[in-house]
């Protein structure tokens, strides 16, 4: 048990008999996300807990968590039942500061793709044409996924390659839950698998094209610092995000506005 665990132990609802033994994944700022079960040990769930905060009044804190969780679990369901690939809602006590969600297999798009371009430190790994195609192939379900969602009314407030996951189609989960990329058989298969957005902690409903816009330059920024590597092929996602939604062409102009604007204030300091 660690320090946070004992000053606020996690919700009864992970030690009920029929949760298996929680492991918390991440422990950030505002909360944390345990792997357990729900309803049958079978049936792998992540269970977001946002633990009281004591610095903030009881009153409002109490309000604020209950708020925050019921405002995620009410997007991932509008998000799910329209269609959009996000973890599926199992159950949540708003009010006791969690959420149960579907068990995403695989691994952060971030960590598939950093695999596959090889290690940042060393040596990009060589690609040809044909190989690059398996990048651009994954870059269009991620412009696809976006599209999805904008076109549902929600925006992301936080997309990045770390809030996607690349789940396996099939069972072929890799054992170890690592990327497949140290031989070239398995260097064309780290790619493959569905684009499954997560974390919707910052995600609001909204239909504004500057909203949208800025959750398309937000990922454009995450993406250049993140993989500065395949920076120019960013372009592929917002082909495809066209193909997706109708309304990504007065999207895009915006998108054009937010650049600038980010460019002054770079240039500001
Ligand atoms: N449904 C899921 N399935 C599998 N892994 C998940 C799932 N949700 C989250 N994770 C893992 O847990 C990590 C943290 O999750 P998330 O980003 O939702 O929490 P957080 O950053 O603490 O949330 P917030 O930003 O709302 O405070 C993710 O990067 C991912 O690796």
């Amino acid at each position: 048990m660690t320090a946070a665990d004992k000053q606020f132990p996690p919700p009864p609802i992970l030690t009920h008999p029929s949760a298996s033994p929680p492991i918390l994944v991440t422990q950030g700022a505002e909360g944390r996300l345990y792997k357990t079960t729900h309803l049958l040990p079978t049936l792998p769930c992540a269970l977001k807990y946002r633990p009281p905060k004591p610095y903030r009044h009881p009153a409002l804190d109490a309000r604020l968590t209950r708020a925050r969780i019921s405002a995620e679990a009410k997007v991932l369901e509008r998000c799910w039942r329209e269609g959009v690939p996000v973890p599926a809602v199992h159950a949540m006590d708003a009010a006791a500061g969690w959420l149960a969600m579907e068990w995403i297999e695989g691994v952060p798009v971030r960590v598939a793709i950093n695999a596959w371009l090889g290690d940042a430190e060393g040596e990009a790994a060589p690609t040809n044409e044909k190989q690059e195609e398996d990048l651009v192939d994954l870059m269009r379900r991620i412009g696809e996924a976006v599209g999805k969602l904008h076109k549902t009314g929600v925006v992301h407030g936080d997309l990045t390659t770390s809030n996607m996951m690349l789940r396996p189609r099939g069972s072929g989960t890799p054992a170890n839950g690592e990327p497949e990329a140290a031989t070239q058989d398995g260097r064309a298969k780290a790619l493959e698998g569905e684009v499954v957005l997560i974390d919707f902690g910052l995600a609001t409903q909204s239909m504004s094209d500057e909203d949208r816009a800025v959750d398309l330059y937000v990922l454009e920024r995450a993406f250049a610092s993140t993989h500065p590597r395949a920076e120019r092929l960013f372009g592929a996602i917002l082909d495809q995000y066209k193909t997706t939604f109708k309304k990504a062409p007065s999207v895009l102009a915006k998108l054009e506005d937010v650049r600038m604007r980010g460019r002054k204030r770079s240039m500001l300091g």
